[in-house]
């Protein structure tokens, strides 16, 4: 495939003293499609995306959405993207419809056409009917549908989320992963996901990388890794423990993961949830 790849990572390493988030790592995500970005607390992850977003410094190696150099070229990148990190980035003594707009402003949403691009983001993401409530009065899905909207209103070709269903109930997730999926059909734009939620990316993500330790163990369709592992009945997580020789709800306590990384993920799930 020649066309240039909506994320490139070459050799990417991040290390937060002398413990290596990031180590090395190669991964490129094709324009359209859904790709999950898969591994326990800890992997590497969200350091990874925030190199990607250009909320980190890229110290070795390289990151490139488009084309555009994470490192060089900042501005350019962050103006294809639409992100959508874990921390709550709703303002909740706002209205739904105040904090799109918020955003469009700071993405610069030509004024003649924020009314309606907010509207069209409140509607894509299904929260025309409570757009002017307070977002404090919102579900911890709708919240997470807000979040969405906040990013797609400045239409991103590369949408970023990472976790975006965490700590939702199962309807509210399949809404979220709705709202996604029917903005992509719609718009073609690619989206790079992380999850902890094998079941979720099976179901909604082109391709993976299973993440673990800082780096891509496994690559594919999740068809594909399944199919490698043989045996009826295989799982995504089946495929996991294979490649990094755990269980994912095991790994956070013997791998990567911290007392940081369970405190934020809990905060996170508490305050959207
Ligand atoms: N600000 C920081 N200071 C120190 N260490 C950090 C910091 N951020 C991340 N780390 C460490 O870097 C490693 C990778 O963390 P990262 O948050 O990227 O993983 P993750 O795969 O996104 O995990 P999670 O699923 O919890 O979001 C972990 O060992 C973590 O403890």
């Amino acid at each position: 495939m020649n066309e240039t790849p909506a994320v490139r990572c070459t050799g990417l390493v991040y290390r937060f003293g002398d413990r290596t988030a990031v180590d090395h790592l190669d991964l490129e995500v094709r324009p359209g499609e859904v790709f999950g970005l898969l591994g326990p607390n800890g992997a590497g992850k969200t350091t990874a995306i925030r190199a990607i977003t250009t909320l980190l410094p890229v110290p070795a190696g390289m990151a490139a959405v488009f084309g555009r150099d994470c490192a060089g070229d900042r501005m350019a990148v962050r103006r294809l993207l639409g992100y959508v990190p874990q921390q709550l980035s709703a303002d909740g003594a706002l209205t739904g419809r105040e904090n799109v707009a918020l955003f469009a402003r700071v993405f610069d949403v030509p004024r003649r056409d924020r009314a309606r691009r907010v509207a069209e983001a409140l509607a894509d993401v299904d929260l025309t009917d409570a757009a002017d409530r307070l977002a404090a009065t919102y579900s911890g899905g709708m919240v997470r549908r807000l979040e969405l909207a906040q990013a797609l209103v400045s239409r991103p070709r590369l949408l970023i989320l990472d976790e975006p269903t965490i700590g939702l109930d199962p309807i509210a997730r399949t809404n979220v992963w709705e709202r996604i999926a029917a903005v992509r059909a719609a718009t073609g734009m690619t989206v790079l996901v992380t999850t902890h939620y094998m079941d979720e990316a099976d179901q909604y993500c082109d391709r993976v990388a299973l993440m673990h330790r800082g780096r891509v163990r496994a690559l594919g369709t999740p068809d594909e890794l399944k199919d490698a592992l043989g045996g009826a009945d295989v799982t995504l997580e089946d495929v996991f423990r294979h490649h990094a020789g755990g269980s994912l709800a095991g790994a956070a306590d013997t791998e990567g993961g911290t007392y940081r990384d369970v405190r934020r993920t809990r905060n996170t799930a508490g305050r959207v949830g």
